[in-house]
């Protein structure tokens, strides 16, 4: 008989399963992930939490395809990025990346050259392909959902830190990945920026239906989370409903 109950590895937006990731060798080993079972819910803002070094962004780098496991399963979206020791190509990581993932990182990471417009359609040009009209709707949607309609002419240098993470929020969701990762998106900002960047990451999901999985060493960047997964050596440690 076939069972009719969901399989969590293929609904949830990115799982992981007896994850782990090992640096170096011999004395000077560390186990930066010892075992980590995960499931992203789609469709939500998860806050992942824990103490400097314990293993946080080594999780969402290997959730993301941005680092290959030692061992583990990784599903993203669908899709196997590695699974029984053998993983993904880097040319098949970085199609998956381009396709699939959106990222957010703590130093915004714009091109200075280019208007916040620009930067914000670049992973069109990078894919190779023209928006469609529907692209552009959904991008027209997005710069209003985060407030940046009147920016969209200036240049990174001409727009507030907080303004530039909104910017860099938009990049990421514009080719509506499976999945957002951002990773200390609020380390750079003074505290009203940091409210203004986490609210547009909310509303994100709540109203553009994203997944959006936020590495924040801040109580306060949590407290907006729908879920708080705490990660201790290596590992989960909780994983409960946020306050949001
Ligand atoms: N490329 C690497 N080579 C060797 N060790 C590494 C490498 N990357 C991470 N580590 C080690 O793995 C462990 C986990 O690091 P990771 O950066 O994932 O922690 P973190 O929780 O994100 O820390 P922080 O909050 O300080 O950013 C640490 O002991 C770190 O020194």
């Amino acid at each position: 008989m076939t069972s009719t109950t969901p399989d969590p590895v293929r609904t949830a937006a990115a799982s992981a399963r007896g994850l782990t990731r090992s640096y170096g060798s011999g004395a000077t080993r560390v186990d930066a992930l010892a075992g980590v079972d995960l499931d992203i819910t789609t469709g939500t803002f998860t806050a992942v939490v824990g103490p400097s070094g314990s293993g946080k962004s080594t999780l969402m780098h290997c959730l993301a395809g941005l680092d290959t496991p030692t061992s583990g399963t990784v599903v993203v979206g669908g899709t196997e990025l590695a699974a029984d020791g053998r993983a993904l190509d880097d040319a098949a990581l970085t199609r998956f990346r381009r396709d699939h993932v959106g990222f957010v990182f703590q130093a915004f990471n714009l091109l200075p050259m280019l208007t916040a417009e620009q930067n914000v359609v670049l992973p069109f040009e990078l894919a190779g392909r023209r928006p469609t009209s529907q692209d552009r709707e959904w991008q027209s949607y997005v710069v209003d959902v985060l407030g940046l309609r009147d920016r969209m002419g200036h240049r990174p240098s001409a727009l507030s830190g907080g303004q530039q993470q909104r910017v860099a929020v938009a990049r990421a969701l514009v080719t509506r990945p499976d999945i957002v990762f951002a990773d200390e998106p609020t380390g750079n900002l003074d505290s009203r920026s940091s409210a203004d960047v986490l609210g547009v990451l909310r509303r994100s999901v709540d109203e553009l239906g994203q997944t959006v999985v936020m590495v924040t060493h801040d109580e306060g960047a949590a407290s907006h989370a729908d879920e708080v997964v705490v990660i201790e050596d290596g590992r989960v440690a909780d994983h409960r409903r946020g306050v949001a």
